[in-house]
């Protein structure tokens, strides 16, 4: 017995002095490097856990402060690098290299499993490999009765709310976007805008706000001790609410993929991502895991873009009058005409508003990754597993990349302005292999809804005497009830509501209803 004890405390040591000494040889290498001072026992710690918000901006302002390399210790055991110097981005993105996850997704494991965003590097070649072909421009022509019929829906939606009504058009837009990413991904018609309560919506914004909080506090990203709070039994119900609709989706789907193979009216041609997973036999459990990932990862990034295009073409008429002037040059006056895919494509002033959208109000702030090996530029080494912070809020809102960062201006994408943008600055997708693989999709989904909802029929402007904070970019993830687990959100959610409530919603229903 006393072997044995002496022998687990011995292993409990050896391993401790390890990690001691790769700290050592850790702290080394990155105290040098500009970033809050921190002491050698608890880094930063109490600088960056007080709440998200506090977090989000500390992290946005650490680049006007110290520069475009900055090294945080949150975590005390485990440094981030904040990047946002375009070579070191360009360094990690543009190779092969450097495409491992870090610690910062494990929290998303419990919801996502091992899929595309959160596997290793040898299952994430395999999956991306397998479902590429559900995202190549073969099949792009697909995607526009998906687009028609559920836009369609939403214009009928909003104009029978009646002129009066207040309407909340991030949540329309958001649940236009939800039916239409279930569809694409899985073949599979749902119904969140006409029946959206359906505990799904509220389960996905509970999960994802747990994992922003535990995202920014080292303490919580301890499995040992989140296992034992609240918000960890929260996380555990809403992820059996989680499986059970993409349960619901991959049954559906079983169903109709046997009547279409029995009537031979398969369409081999156009496959989804959950078709491609199901052809290549997946195991029930990663088939949700799978499901799960597109949906989420498809979702709150175009919705919430195209709540800010709208937001920012409500504020400045002259741009409407240009989208509206494109489209109905290319699509005409008859309101019911479809767009098709090459419509989209030449609606070239809509996508610099919504590329200025992406860059403005960028949708994912900072993504992370860890060093495959040493990276040395300019006599600066990030030694080989360092995590790496990659901060396109940053590079986005940077004078010396964009003039006048904050006025929002989508003449800097004309084609005679972008070729000035300088490489790896301009990131709302990312970059490199593991870069978005549904931006494509996304634009031509973002381009079609705004076209529909006829933006820019210039009867009624509304001149916001607000600016959302710079926190409420964020809060279309959290825009459904949060109450029950996280009340400090709540004075948040509120602003965000009131602000594009107010200042979008009643100028796209003057016009719609119009
Ligand atoms: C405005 C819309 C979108 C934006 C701004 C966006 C942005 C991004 C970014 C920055 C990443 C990298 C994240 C990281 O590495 O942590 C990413 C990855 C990803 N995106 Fe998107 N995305 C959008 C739309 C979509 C859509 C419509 C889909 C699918 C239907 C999608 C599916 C994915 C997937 C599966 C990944 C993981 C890719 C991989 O690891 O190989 N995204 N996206």
């Amino acid at each position: 017995m006393y072997v044995i004890l002496i022998g687990i405390s011995l292993v409990i040591l050896v391993l401790f002095l390890r990690s001691l000494y790769a700290r050592k040889v850790q702290y080394k290498a990155l105290s040098g490097l500009p970033g809050p001072p921190s002491n050698y026992l608890w880094g930063n710690l109490f600088q960056f856990s007080k709440n998200i918000e506090d977090t989000f901006e500390s992290l946005v302002q650490l680049n006007n402060h110290y520069g475009s390399i900055v090294v945080l210790w949150a975590n005390p055991w485990k440094p981030l690098v904040v990047l946002s110097h375009p070579k070191f981005i360009e360094r990690v993105l543009s190779t092969n290299m450097h495409v491992s996850k870090t610690s910062l997704y494990e929290g998303m494991k419990p919801f996502l499993g091992q899929s595309l965003v959160t596997s290793d590097v040898d299952t994430w070649k395999r999956q991306r490999k397998l479902i590429n072909p559900a995202f190549q421009p073969r099949i792009f022509e697909s995607f526009i009765p998906v687009f028609e019929f559920h836009g369609n829906k939403l214009i009928n939606i909003l104009k029978k709310k009646g002129e009066n009504a207040i309407i909340d058009v991030p949540e329309f837009i958001d649940l236009y976007v939800l039916d239409t990413i279930c569809e694409l991904m899985t073949n599979v018609r749902t119904n969140f805008q006409e029946t959206s309560d359906n505990g799904y919506l509220e389960a996905r914004s509970n999960y994802l706000t747990i994992f922003m909080n535990r995202a920014y506090s080292w303490l919580k990203r301890i499995d040992a001790y989140f296992s034992y709070t609240r918000e960890h039994q929260i996380q555990q119900k809403c992820v059996e609410v989680l499986k059970k609709f993409s349960q619901f989706l991959l049954d559906t789907r079983r169903e109709s993929r046997k009547k279409q193979q029995a009537l031979g009216t398969d369409d081999e041609l156009n496959k989804t991502v959950l078709d491609l997973f199901l052809d290549a036999g997946v195991p029930e459990h990663i088939l949700r895991d799978h499901i799960d990932t597109f949906i989420v990862a498809g979702h709150d990034t175009p919705g919430s873009t195209i709540a800010f295009a709208l937001y920012e073409l409500s504020r400045h008429p002259k741009l409407q009058a240009k989208v509206l002037e494109e489209s109905t040059q290319i699509l005409g006056r008859d309101p019911n005409t479809v767009i098709t895919v090459q419509d989209s494509q030449n609606m070239n002033y809509l996508e610099c508003v919504i590329k200025e959208t992406l860059r403005h109000r960028t949708t994912i702030p900072a993504h992370e990754r860890l060093l495959d090996e040493d990276i040395t530029i300019d006599g600066i080494t990030l030694p080989k597993r360092t995590e790496v912070s990659i901060a396109i809020y940053a590079t986005h809102h940077d004078e010396k990349y964009f003039p006048n960062p904050n006025t929002f201006d989508p003449d800097r994408f004309l084609p005679e302005n972008a070729d000035k943008i300088q490489p790896y600055t301009y990131l709302p997708f990312t970059k490199g292999p593991r870069d978005c693989i549904g931006k494509t999709m996304a634009m031509l989904l973002m381009k079609s809804i705004i076209t529909k909802l006829r933006i820019g029929k210039g009867k009624k402007i509304v001149n916001p005497p607000l600016q959302p904070k710079l926190y409420d970019l964020y809060m279309p993830i959290f825009n459904y009830d949060s109450k029950k687990c996280i009340d400090m959100l709540e004075k948040e959610k509120e602003k965000c509501i009131i602000a594009l409530q107010h200042f979008v919603d009643l100028y796209i229903l003057d016009t719609i209803c119009d």
